[in-house]
């Protein structure tokens, strides 16, 4: 069993990597995957092998381009004790004193590692929205993944959102928090992380973190309805609205991933052609006939 909230006619395993950590599906019917964090015994903590495997399916996902959805959901419930997870944020048991540390035998560096805010990065750039579906504790760095997402949906019955960074003496101190503040507003954001308060998924959707709640038992369901929503929308409009709500608050590296898509756009007009083709042809390009537009 994948999940007890995983609908198994609903979901192929996308097998052309192995993971550990994680599982990878792609939807029967619908263009989305489904990436689940998959150590619920731990509450889904991340090891840098777990964050390097977030990447590559996150990578994979970006370069299919029959998908317009991402859905990113935690595993459950625990074997251990029945308790359910989104992610509860670095695995504090292999945190050496320069960051997350591979274990023995795995592939890696020696040094120690704080790439999940590389998988943030990700997130925030892939071309596509990201949905975190929320079964249970969203806590550290697990919640900063969850506010970096496009969407929230979470569980009714079990999603609980906590920031420990500043217990365990971290700080998520790009999207996790200021970010944050952004939905949020400042005085709860700071209320988060100075407080470390837990809130259900009813409190989270109040503050307008979380955008629905949903049944248990429905939340893939709904997530995935909603992947269905956004593909059947225009690719290249859900492309540019993404960077465009990301804009302002991204400073150069928003306005270039902006750019570089307006680009794309320029690149398919006649008149682009025209300017390659010029210069292929060793010639000098003809473009009169188009206008300046108003
Ligand atoms: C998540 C809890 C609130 C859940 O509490 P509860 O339901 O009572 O369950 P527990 O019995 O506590 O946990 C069950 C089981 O899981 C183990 N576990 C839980 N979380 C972790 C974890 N993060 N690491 C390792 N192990 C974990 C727990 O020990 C139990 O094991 P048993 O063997 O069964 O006893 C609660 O568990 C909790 O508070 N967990 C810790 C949350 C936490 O502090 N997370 C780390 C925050 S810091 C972080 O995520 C770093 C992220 C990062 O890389 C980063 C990088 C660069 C800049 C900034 C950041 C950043 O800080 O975000």
């Amino acid at each position: 069993m994948v999940s007890e909230l995983f609908d198994p006619e609903r979901w192929d395993a996308v097998d052309e990597v192995d993971f550990r950590d994680i599982t990878y599906h792609r939807a029967t019917d619908v263009g989305a995957v489904r990436i689940a964090f998959d150590r619920p015994a731990v509450r889904n903590a991340f090891r840098p092998g777990t964050v390097d495997e977030l990447h590559t399916a996150l990578e994979h996902a970006k370069r299919q381009t029959d998908v317009g959805a991402v859905i990113l959901t935690g595993n459950g419930p625990s074997p251990k004790d029945g308790g359910w997870s989104f992610c509860s944020g670095g695995d504090q048991t292999v945190r050496g004193d320069s960051g997350y540390e591979y274990g023995e035998g795995e592939d890696g560096s020696k040094t120690g590692r704080l790439h999940i805010l590389e998988v943030q990065r990700l997130i925030r750039h892939i071309p596509k929205p990201v949905i975190a579906a929320v079964p249970g504790w969203a806590v550290g760095g697990g919640h900063s993944l969850h506010v970096v997402t496009d969407l929230t949906i979470a569980s009714a019955d079990h999603a609980k959102f906590l920031q420990t960074d500043p217990d365990v003496a971290s700080f998520d101190a790009g999207f996790g928090s200021a970010y944050l503040a952004k939905q949020i507003g400042q005085k709860k954001a700071r209320e988060v992380f100075f407080l470390g308060k837990t809130y259900d998924a009813a409190e989270a959707a109040e503050m307008g973190m979380v955008n629905e709640v949903v049944a248990h038992e429905d939340l893939e369901d709904v997530a995935l309805e909603w992947a269905e929503e956004i593909t059947h929308k225009s690719p290249t409009a859900i492309r540019m609205l993404k960077y465009a709500f990301n804009l302002t608050d991204d400073g150069m590296v928003g306005q270039q991933v902006f750019a570089g898509e307006a680009t794309r756009l320029a690149y398919m007009t006649d008149e682009a052609k025209e300017g390659r083709e010029a210069f292929v042809e060793n010639r000098d390009p003809e473009f009169e006939e188009f206008p300046w537009h108003y």
